[in-house]
């Protein structure tokens, strides 16, 4: 008998059909507060799970007594407390580095937007705004030959300082807990310490993933050590970051301006003090939103799925100590 899985997520027809292959599918394009009891009932059956999002923790698993598998179609999991899945024996899985190119291209987009004020100045033109030729008040700042200091210099944040330095000639900065020799190898990047980064930096990149030790690891003393010329961009998860620091810093002229993937509560509110702002630009989280990209996620994510079912490894565990 084919083993019952629930896709609590939107894939693409093709990969739907591969799943439908070797499992009996149960299939919710997002969970919603209509069909939450018809997937929790579902849930006591189900041996596999594969969408992007949902909290598993230890009173879930208490109601999935079935489940061998959580395949996550994100590279971050901090929707998924990796000890409760351990101890009950539930293999977790995640699709990194098929996201990096599209997730840094994300980054890029944003410095340069932050820097060259690429939204605001759309708007005064299409307003019907620009009446002479621009003066220095509309001026941007320099991207090229900055420094840019990259907080979570791991697949995505090597993938941005590839761009930066290569394309951009950036110095690059980053801060990890350990250094990453590589990077330091490949792009000239300088290992410093938090303050230092953000002493120096005209660009600060977050990209590290959230955890107990990176929840509001930028607060007002943070942003406080930064240049007043200088940018800040997250493309990692919205609660690294203490909002309401964010917001007196910006209004307070501490920082020049903030490019943003993540929030805290997402969808953002309409109402949000930080949608109001001419110097913060806003992405709703979509780093890896490409068409290609989140083929290739739901792809890895099916196989995971697939093969930790049939007793294989799957290609990206986050818990392999699970099998071993
Ligand atoms: N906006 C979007 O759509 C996307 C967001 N993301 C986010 O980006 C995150 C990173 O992804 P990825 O690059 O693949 O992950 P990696 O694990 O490859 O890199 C994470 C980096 O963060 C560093 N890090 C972890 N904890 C800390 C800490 N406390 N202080 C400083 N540095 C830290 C790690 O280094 P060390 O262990 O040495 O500290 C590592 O270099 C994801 O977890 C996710 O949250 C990813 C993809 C898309
Ligand atoms: O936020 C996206 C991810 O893949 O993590």
């Amino acid at each position: 008998m084919k083993p019952k899985v629930i896709v609590y997520s939107r894939v693409p027809e093709d990969l739907l059909a591969r799943i439908k292959e070797t499992c009996s599918v149960t299939y919710y394009e997002k969970l919603t507060d209509d069909n939450h009891s018809e997937f929790m009932k579902e849930l006591t059956e189900a041996e596999g799970v594969l969408g992007s999002g949902l909290k598993v923790d230890k009173s879930l698993l208490e109601k999935a007594p079935k489940l061998s598998v959580v395949s996550n179609i994100t590279v971050g999991y901090d929707n998924l407390t990796i000890r409760d899945l351990t101890e009950c024996g539930v293999l977790a899985t995640n699709t990194p580095t098929v996201l990096d190119d599209t997730v840094a291209d994300t980054m890029m987009s944003l410095i340069l937007a932050t820097r060259r004020r690429v939204v605001e100045l759309d708007e005064l033109v299409k307003s019907g705004n620009w009446k002479a030729s621009l003066t220095q008040e509309h001026f941007g700042l320099d991207v090229h030959h900055k420094k840019l200091g990259i907080i979570g210099m791991g697949r995505v944040g090597q993938t941005v300082a590839k761009r930066a330095a290569g394309g951009f000639d950036m110095e690059i900065l980053y801060h990890n807990r350990s250094r990453n020799n590589w990077a330091e190898e490949t792009y000239g990047a300088t290992y410093c310490s938090l303050d230092e980064l953000l002493e120096q930096s005209d660009v600060v990149c977050l990209l590290t993933p959230l955890t107990k030790e990176t929840y509001d690891l930028m607060g007002a003393e943070q942003f406080k050590l930064m240049k007043e010329t200088a940018v800040f961009i997250n493309g990692s998860r919205g609660a690294t970051v203490d909002e309401e620091a964010l917001i007196q810093a910006l209004e307070e002229g501490e920082i020049y301006a903030a490019g943003l993937d993540v929030f805290k509560e997402e969808p953002v509110p309409a109402d949000h003090p930080l949608l109001r702002m001419k110097n913060v630009v806003t992405l709703p989280h979509i780093g890896s939103a490409t068409l290609e990209t989140r083929h290739k996620m739901a792809q890895l994510a099916a196989d995971n799925l697939i093969a930790s079912l049939s007793g294989d490894n799957p290609p990206t565990p986050i818990n392999p100590e699970v099998r071993s």
